[in-house]
């Protein structure tokens, strides 16, 4: 039967009623567990999180390179896990969690949004809004600590709201965003409905106090983009010939062709703005957390941008320029290695798949544990070490076994705007501050929010460069 099928993977013990939620109870137990758990037990194993009217109550979780290339490359397997449900309040029906036709058809106009020509229009944003960071990280000069995930966060939503939204919402300028915190708070709450036995189900979510904050983070969060999408949507288009960004494509395409409704296009821009900001804030704060404890890769880092620009701490970077960062390049892949700012995402089967000698049944959820994976010493050697040279020859020949952006047909679409980014950002930075580690040295503490986060904040020392 389908369950004999899933047994045949081991299976740590768990409680009798409640699977592994008793062990996997908080956001931050969930990278030590499934670590311990797979070192035991296996590149693939079972699990139950939570008992059956849990979303993961009948789970793989795999780091096993050929079985996450069979999953992430299939064209039949779009569909993303029961948990991530828990984002429908907040992101609807947005790329992020859609599946069939309805995926296919919003994918496809939204590929287009993100063509290297539009990217190309981006790089003058990502420098200005980054030289408004660099001011505010100027103040914090010699002082002992600066906790860089806030600051740079509110600079990565600047960005993907006046890049994609094509709109100016200045939240730098302010030192708090009150979107900014409640995409904190659904993050975690995503993640822990997963794990707890009264949020999981809508019936007792609402006694808990994280009801009430969702309520009221949905409320600012769905205001905040009803405000960017009203201040273009009352601006007629002009019509022109060149490639439309993100919100202006939207648009048109809801105006002229009706393929898509207000309700709909505000749950894309939900999304966007979500994945756009939160994603690139994390991992360019956890690159500047490496870059202060690895000061010879920050100072190559630095003579790169000597060799591009002289002594010139503000040129005018172009696209190319960015293309030509490349040992910056391996530093940033090498941070997205040991810190995936995406540390898990999952999948669900909606038949019976055969993979290998196993027939995997319908209705199974399979985790990839992409921090796992990155970690494994059979594709790097030492893998706990930061080295960014392993990205100068990194051995191709196993594409999926560095996945920060996924891979297969439902890879990130803002991979590459993900990358000019945190160029743009870092080159800026170093060119300016040197980054050393706090004394005593912050330890971070990791913790599964959707995206990777450190519960103690992401901390460095800065000195301005002479
Ligand atoms: C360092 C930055 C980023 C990382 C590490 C990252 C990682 C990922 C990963 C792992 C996925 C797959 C999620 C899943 O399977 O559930 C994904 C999907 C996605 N990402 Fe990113 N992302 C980043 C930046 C961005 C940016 C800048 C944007 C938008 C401008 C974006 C938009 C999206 C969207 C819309 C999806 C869903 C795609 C689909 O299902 O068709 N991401 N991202």
């Amino acid at each position: 039967s389908n369950r004999n099928d899933l047994c045949k993977f081991p299976e740590p013990p768990g409680h009798p009623l409640l699977g592994h939620i008793s062990t996997i109870t908080s956001t931050t137990s969930i990278i030590y567990n499934l670590s311990r758990y797979i070192e035991n037990y296996g590149n693939t194993l079972k699990l139950n999180i939570g008992p059956s009217v849990f979303p993961l109550s009948k789970s793989l979780v795999t780091i096993d390179y050929k079985f996450v290339k069979f999953v992430l490359s299939h064209n039949k397997i779009l569909k993303k896990s029961q948990n991530y449900q828990f984002f429908r309040r907040w992101l609807g029906n947005g790329l992020l969690i859609s599946d069939g036709d309805y995926w296919r058809r919003h994918r496809k106009i939204l590929t287009l949004a993100f063509h290297t020509e539009i990217l190309k229009d981006f790089v003058g944003v990502f420098e200005s809004v980054g030289d408004v960071l660099i001011g505010k990280l100027g103040k914090y000069d010699g002082k002992s600590s600066v906790d860089v995930h806030r600051l740079v966060t509110l600079c990565a939503l600047d960005t993907i709201c006046e890049t994609a939204m094509g709109t100016k919402m200045n939240v730098q300028s302010g030192e708090n965003s009150q979107y900014v915190e409640s995409v904190q708070q659904m993050g975690r709450i995503v993640i822990e409905r997963t794990l707890s036995l009264i949020k999981v189900s809508k019936y007792t979510f609402w006694l808990t106090r994280d009801y009430y904050i969702q309520k009221n983070a949905l409320k600012i969060l769905h205001g905040f983009t009803l405000s960017v999408i009203d201040s273009k949507r009352n601006k007629p288009v002009e019509k022109t010939t060149k490639r439309m960004a993100f919100l202006d494509l939207l648009l048109k395409v809801s105006h002229d062709e009706n393929i898509l409704t207000i309700g709909e296009l505000q749950e894309e821009v939900d999304t966007f703005m979500f994945e756009g900001h939160d994603t690139t804030a994390a991992g360019i704060s956890f690159i500047l957390y490496c870059l202060a404890d690895h000061p010879e890769e920050q100072e190559k880092v630095l003579q790169e941008q000597k060799e591009l620009f002289g002594d010139d701490k503000n040129p005018p970077v172009t696209y190319s320029d960015l293309q030509d960062m490349k040992y910056l390049e391996c530093v940033i892949k090498e941070t997205f290695r040991l810190y995936p700012p995406v540390p898990i995402i999952g999948r669900y089967t909606t038949e019976e798949i055969k993979f290998d000698d196993s027939l995997i049944p319908k209705n199974t959820n399979i985790i990839f544990f992409i921090y796992g994976l990155h970690r494994s010493s059979e594709f790097f050697p030492q893998p706990e070490k930061f080295k960014p040279e392993r990205f100068q020859n990194f051995n191709s020949a196993f594409p999926y076994a560095y996945i920060p952006f996924s891979a297969g047909p439902r890879n990130c679409i803002g991979q590459r705007f993900a990358m000019l980014e945190t160029k743009s950002i870092i080159s800026k930075i170093v060119r300016h501050f040197e980054i050393k580690p706090t004394l005593p040295r912050h330890e971070l503490k990791l913790s599964v929010e959707t995206v990777l986060k450190s519960v103690n904040g992401i901390k460095v020392t800065l000195k301005k460069r002479n």
